[in-house]
């Protein structure tokens, strides 16, 4: 028997960093859970019980906390960078580190119409991530992502034209509601060392903006004629908003709202054009996943 592949590291470190300004007595805050996984020359220590190639996931875990004393943490392409480049530094047996950052909402609240100064609230589990990847002598690979916008529209929503066969039961639908749950990845062009996504820094927020934007503006206003069509146009949009990217990727649950029919109690009528009382769908959920790149 031989390793195929092996990595290891610290799963879950939750991170929250505060920056103060003194000037103005602003308080800015960003939590984080972390993981960061190492491969390199470390086979040994599972073949071997051979524990100095180790990188105890304890320090892993402390590094984590220190990078975020270090350096800034936002963005988190930034932070995931620093936090990937130190283990290939510090450690010649490491040869790559995958970091993933996932940043959670703390929105300032607004207080009599007025930001407040040092106060925040959770609004959705919408998460922005950022996988980074640091390979030695390969650069840096970033893939930036938004996890868990849950999205739904009345109407505005379309499927018809598929295959109709013996297997087939779907009704036809011209108008329905669609609800999914977005999960978005952007890939940008290799990063050759840490100088160049210090240098992208500006980039990185207006992407997050721009593809958060373009996903809820078309998913807004198009009138679907398909989770994948639709999602082929984000793609797209996203493609020409953001020159640094190579693709972007999506996957989508289609969350079922069913028609209740309603017939059967005094004629009641709550289907098709009449519906209005719908029984939401836990599950089964269609899934439709794309990638598109540039080229
Ligand atoms: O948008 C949709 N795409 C599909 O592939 C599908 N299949 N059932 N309903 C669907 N809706």
């Amino acid at each position: 028997a031989s390793i195929a592949s092996a990595r290891y590291g610290k799963d879950n470190v939750r991170v929250y960093k505060v920056e103060r300004d003194a000037a103005t007595g602003v308080q800015t805050v960003t939590e984080m859970t972390v993981c960061v996984l190492l491969e390199g020359a470390i086979d040994v220590s599972y073949t071997k019980a051979d524990n100095s190639v180790v990188v105890a996931t304890d320090s892993i875990k402390n590094t984590i906390y220190l990078k975020a004393k270090e350096h800034p943490v936002t963005p988190p392409e930034l932070y995931a960078s620093y936090i990937g480049s130190h283990f290939l530094e510090k450690y010649s047996h490491i040869t790559a580190a995958h970091v993933k950052v996932v940043t959670h909402r703390w929105t300032r609240m607004s207080i009599d119409g007025k930001p407040h100064p040092h106060s925040f609230y959770r609004d959705g589990n919408e998460t922005r991530n950022v996988e980074a990847v640091a390979r030695r002598g390969k650069g840096i690979e970033i893939r930036s992502g938004i996890v868990g916008l849950l999205v739904l529209k009345s109407t505005g929503s379309q499927f018809h034209g598929f295959v109709r066969d013996e297997f087939t039961t779907l009704p036809e639908v011209w108008d329905r509601i669609l609800s999914t749950d977005v999960d978005c990845g952007w890939t940008w062009k290799n990063f050759p060392a840490m100088s160049a996504v210090e240098q992208a820094v500006p980039k990185f927020d207006k992407a997050w903006e721009d593809a958060r934007s373009i996903t809820m503006k078309t998913f807004a206003e198009e009138n679907s004629p398909s989770v994948q069509n639709t999602m082929y146009k984000m793609c797209e949009y996203i493609l020409q908003a953001v020159p640094e990217v190579e693709n972007v990727d999506y996957s989508l649950p289609n969350k079922h709202y069913f028609e209740v029919d309603m017939s059967w109690h005094k004629g009641f009528k709550n289907t098709g054009k009449d519906a209005e009382v719908y029984a939401p769908q836990s599950g089964p959920n269609g899934l439709i996943e794309l990638t598109v790149s540039r080229s």
